[in-house]
């Protein structure tokens, strides 16, 4: 029957028709209330159509879930719709881990347009989300039956995920040892160093601290969303994520290029007892048509990138504004910089605000905003408790939240 996809393409404009007010919105997979999917609420929001504002209610800036990104898709509708047969790959993962050669095709001519990584001569390998390669990568880079485990270590402020998996995991080869700071003297072989660039939490771009060999650069941030891009991206390891690409995290993807083959097959190995390849074909098969978005606009008014640019932009010099009228709380500093996909000195557009108590009693930051209604990421980084971290990536409702429950304790008379 030649119109097969008629009820699927039905059913998509339906949901996608119930506006839950603008704070919220509605899956064709969501819970059916009367054979109709619930709007599902931004924080704080709540009714059958969102409408609601609770009273009280924190303003939750604690995750860097980039729904940020979500208008753009919703006004690319149209292009990055897909519909899967019920056929549609159904096989385990056949060669190669089970990669989409034309997934694979995009992604490096991402790379080469947006400028931001060089990838020829680098294996390619796709994880469920950039996560699980974090720990294929610290088992393959790994000595084997070493006299003495590989010292994983990182420079704080650093990403929570690197010593939690690291620790939990618990492989014979590896072991969690901490902050780069307390290695510099020592001997540097056997180490692996996650290099986050830029960083999470404080959105810097950072280089290796030890000058090991054995080096994961997790560029998760390395677009032009969250930084200016002054060079492509060259080294043995590097991981990207769909998830701050395009902002679909829930579909749990990232990649990862390896220039050596050795480190490569044993990533390959990892993922094949890990979960019998990486991503989902069906994950694959939806996300290379975003990646054929983001390329066909690139340049245009549509550019992914300018949006997100603009969105962050925005955000960081309104929180710059108030955070800087009092002496109360201080922010990382970012300073313009040229980039060369934009062709030009750009203003810092960070992921994350690193924020810091000043105040001699407030040795607990995120408690001090916890108590002003604000749920930030005060612990894992590695740091004090006088900083912690606001999430600007989510929804404007909660941004505008953020900046509301903030502004009392900035100009509080605590001071
Ligand atoms: C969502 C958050 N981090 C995602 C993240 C990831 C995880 O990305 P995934 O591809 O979605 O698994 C990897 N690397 C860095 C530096 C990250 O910050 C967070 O810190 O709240």
């Amino acid at each position: 029957d030649p119109s097969w996809t008629r009820r699927a393409a039905e059913e998509a404009e339906a949901v996608a028709a119930i506006s839950c007010s603008g704070h919220g919105r509605a899956y064709v997979d969501g819970v059916l209330d009367n054979g109709r999917p619930m709007c599902e609420c931004n924080t704080c929001y709540t009714g059958t159509d969102c409408s609601v504002l609770l009273s009280n209610c924190s303003a939750d800036v604690e995750s860097g879930d980039p729904l940020f990104l979500e208008p753009y898709w919703m006004q690319h509708a149209a292009k990055s719709a897909v519909v899967l047969s019920g056929w549609h790959r159904m096989s385990y993962a056949t060669t190669d881990n089970s990669k989409s050669l034309e997934l694979e095709k995009h992604i490096r001519t991402l790379h080469a347009a947006v400028g931001n990584a060089i990838t020829d001569g680098k294996y390619l390998v796709f994880g469920m989300g950039s996560t699980q390669l974090l720990n294929a990568l610290v088992y393959a880079l790994s000595p084997e039956n070493a006299s003495s485990p590989a010292s994983v270590v990182a420079t704080v402020p650093y990403y929570s995920m690197y010593k939690g998996q690291t620790e939990l995991f618990n492989g014979r080869d590896y072991e969690w040892k901490g902050a780069t700071a307390k290695w510099m003297k020592s001997n540097k072989t056997n180490f692996i160093e996650f290099v986050t660039s830029p960083n999470n939490p404080d959105c810097l771009l950072y280089n290796s601290a030890l000058g090991g060999s054995s080096v994961i650069y997790d560029h998760a941030y390395y677009w032009p969303h969250f930084t200016a891009i002054p060079e492509p991206a060259d080294e043995d390891v590097m991981t990207f994520t769909m998830s701050k690409l395009s902002g679909h995290a829930g579909s749990r993807f990232g990649w990862a290029f390896i220039k050596d083959e050795n480190v490569y097959n044993k990533v390959s190995d990892y993922l094949h007892y890990n979960s019998v390849g990486g991503a989902s074909r069906d994950t694959q098969s939806r996300l290379l048509n975003y990646v054929k978005v983001i390329l066909a606009e690139i340049g245009s008014d549509g550019d992914i990138f300018k949006f997100g640019f603009n969105k962050l932009r925005k955000r960081w010099h309104k929180l710059q504004v108030l955070v800087s009228s009092s002496s109360r709380f201080s922010l990382q500093q970012l300073s313009p910089q040229y980039c060369t996909y934009f062709k030009k000195i750009r203003d810092p557009s960070p992921a994350y605000a690193w924020l810091k108590c000043e105040n001699e009693e407030d040795t607990n930051c995120a408690e001090v905003l916890m108590k002003g209604g604000i749920i930030s990421r005060g612990t894992g980084f590695g740091a004090s408790t006088r900083y912690t971290r606001l999430s600007l990536l989510k929804t404007d409702d909660h941004f505008e939240m953020l900046l509301q429950k903030l502004k009392p304790l900035v100009t509080s008379p605590d001071e």
